[in-house]
């Protein structure tokens, strides 16, 4: 089954294009990265999903229903977790989470104290005691609680430690090994990669691609910055090799292929420095989408 169908979906803000002619589907049980750089349309799409803005044209559905017309049945089913957080700050977080989980019917009592306990946060403080990233402890119980079918999560590990980041993505895989399907939108490739079975890249409001994370690997590319005196480009003129660059005593290039290929290249020089890192999304789209 389905979980999330969008088909042709578009949305204009008066002018404005949020996002044009959108069609994903998303299965139940799947984890499913949504990326794009700043700008690209994610949030537009997941407003749209949970109901919260019109559509210009074109439908989503949840669960095979209309994400407008059955918007309050279908939100019971989904756990949501905004980029942005805003609380009344002199509640308890304890009273927040108590008046969140009365919305659903079901107890949600022993799931707020797991969670809690897993993101280390403190239910007695008050919201306007807490820091950035508390509060964004605060948000994921809230959007956990009620053991949804659906989660969707806009962006959200600003403000968490890579402590609190890797506690949070496992609790994203328990919940995915219940059964929940997972929406995950990010501009951050690495996080993505690390959860997810399968990615939607959007760029300017349009979906630009859609594959398993295992082809996305496949084709990605490292960049490779090497420091050293007496570097030729030569020595990195090889297949796989793009953007090759010297500037005074630094060579920078782009690499996909084998590994082996250019770690023996890289053993043959004498470097005094050496970084290996991801590219970004906009380089990773430039060379994938030009
Ligand atoms: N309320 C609004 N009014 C006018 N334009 C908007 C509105 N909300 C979003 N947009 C525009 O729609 C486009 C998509 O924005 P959206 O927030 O969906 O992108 P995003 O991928 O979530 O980006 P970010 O990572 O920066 O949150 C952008 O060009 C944005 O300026």
């Amino acid at each position: 089954m389905n979980v999330i169908e969008i088909k042709n979906l578009t949305k204009y803000y008066g002018g404005s294009l949020g996002i044009n002619d959108v069609n994903l589907e998303v299965k139940e049980g799947e984890i499913f990265g949504f990326i794009g750089p700043n700008g690209a349309g994610k949030s537009t799409t997941i407003r749209l999903l949970l109901g919260l803005i019109y559509p210009t044209s074109g439908e989503a559905k949840l669960f095979g229903k209309d994400a407008i017309e059955f918007g309050p049945e279908v939100r019971k089913d989904i756990g949501y977790l905004p980029s942005e957080i805003f609380y009344y700050d002199k509640m308890k977080v304890i009273d927040l989470l108590n008046y969140s989980a009365s919305f659903y019917d079901k107890d949600c009592t022993k799931r707020i104290k797991e969670i809690s306990n897993i993101m280390e946060l403190d239910l007695n403080r008050r919201i306007d005691d807490l820091s950035y990233g508390n509060k964004k402890k605060v948000g994921i119980v809230q959007g956990l609680l009620h053991e949804p079918k659906l989660i969707i999560l806009d962006e959200p590990t600003g403000g968490l430690d890579p402590l609190m980041q890797q506690k949070f993505f496992n609790l994203l895989k328990e919940e995915n090994e219940r059964g929940a399907t997972i929406f995950f939108s990010s501009h951050i490739l690495s996080e993505v990669q690390e959860l997810c079975n399968r990615v939607a890249i959007i760029k300017e409001g349009s979906i630009v691609e859609v594959e398993d994370i295992q082809t996305l690997r496949e084709n990605n590319y490292k960049k490779i910055a090497v420091v050293g005196d007496d570097l030729s480009k030569e020595t990195f003129e090889l297949d796989g090799v793009t953007e090759l660059i010297q500037e005074e005593d630094e060579l920078t290039f782009f690499y996909k292929g084998d590994i082996n290929l250019i770690t023996k290249a890289l053993s043959s020089i004498d470097a005094k420095d050496i970084t290996i890192e991801e590219p970004t999304l906009e380089e990773i789209f430039m060379h994938y989408y030009e």
